[in-house]
């Protein structure tokens, strides 16, 4: 039987470890972010990102999320600088969000949950595509943005690609619009936070939340995990829960 793992009692976050045996690993990711524990390192650089909207092709309700994706056959939207070397390309970007505004992120701060968290996955370019990347402990760079809820914020896009396998065209999206102002930022080894869990990720979390409105969350929640036909399940708390430490450092850009 496939891995129909998902974010329910019967195939969540506690029974992933049945299929990918790495979620019990030394590199786990999301993580509970102690801003005290969390040491400066002066020899981190600044962000360096470049999006071109052109770049922008599609946007995917694949079941989990919804995902925008990108072209990635050359460095028109990269990821330079920050914590690691060399160029890592935008592939996609997607969200985690709860069912109401307590919850939602999947990084916490101090045990503080945000309604939703923004992943814009990148690929480190010395390899030869986003799939041998996504095997390398080098090999992903994910900058996470949290959301908070706005009241009469404008909307972060118009977003509603209702049923699983739902996809369309998406043309011109500057994910740079997703960007908070400060770009501070926390920096530690991780992994993917859903199967299959690859500890291969360079986790970049931003500081500075960027604001959505309430009207945004609702649509967020109103998307489907169910395929059309299938009886309807709402997407939300598609969000895995902070995972352990294991002795890794946070590093922070700041002071
Ligand atoms: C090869 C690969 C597979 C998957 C499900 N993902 C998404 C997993 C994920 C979602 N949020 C954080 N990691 C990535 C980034 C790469
Ligand atoms: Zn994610």
């Amino acid at each position: 039987m496939s891995h129909a793992w998902g974010y329910a009692a019967n195939n969540g976050p506690d029974k992933w470890c049945d299929n990918f045996p790495i979620a019990n690993g030394p590199r786990q990711s999301p993580i509970d972010i102690l801003p005290g524990a969390a040491s400066y390192d002066s020899g981190l650089k600044p962000l360096n990102l470049k999006y071109d909207p052109a770049t922008c092709l599609d946007i995917l309700n694949n079941g989990h999320s919804f995902q925008v994706s990108f072209s990635d056959d050359n460095d028109s939207s990269s990821l330079k600088d920050g914590p690691i070397s060399g160029t890592y390309r935008l592939k996609q970007f997607h969200f985690h969000w709860g069912a109401s505004d307590d919850k939602g992120s999947e990084h916490t701060v101090a045990g503080t949950k945000y309604p939703a968290e923004l992943h814009l996955v990148h690929w480190n370019t010395k390899y030869a595509s986003f799939g041998e990347a996504a095997s390398q402990p080098d090999g992903l760079a994910v900058v996470g943005v949290f959301l908070k809820v706005n009241l009469n914020q404008q909307q972060v896009a118009h977003f509603s690609y209702h049923f699983q396998g739902k996809q369309t065209t998406f043309p011109n999206f500057d994910p740079a619009t997703l960007l908070p102002g400060c770009l501070d930022y926390w920096t530690y080894d991780g992994s993917l936070t859903t199967p299959p869990l690859l500890e291969s990720v360079t986790w970049i979390v931003c500081k500075e939340p960027i604001s959505v409105s309430s009207e945004q969350m609702g649509k967020f929640r109103s998307l489907l995990f169910s395929a059309e036909g299938e009886s309807e399940c709402c997407m939300m708390d598609n969000y895995r829960p902070p995972q352990p430490l294991k002795g890794r450092a946070v590093r922070a850009s700041f002071q």
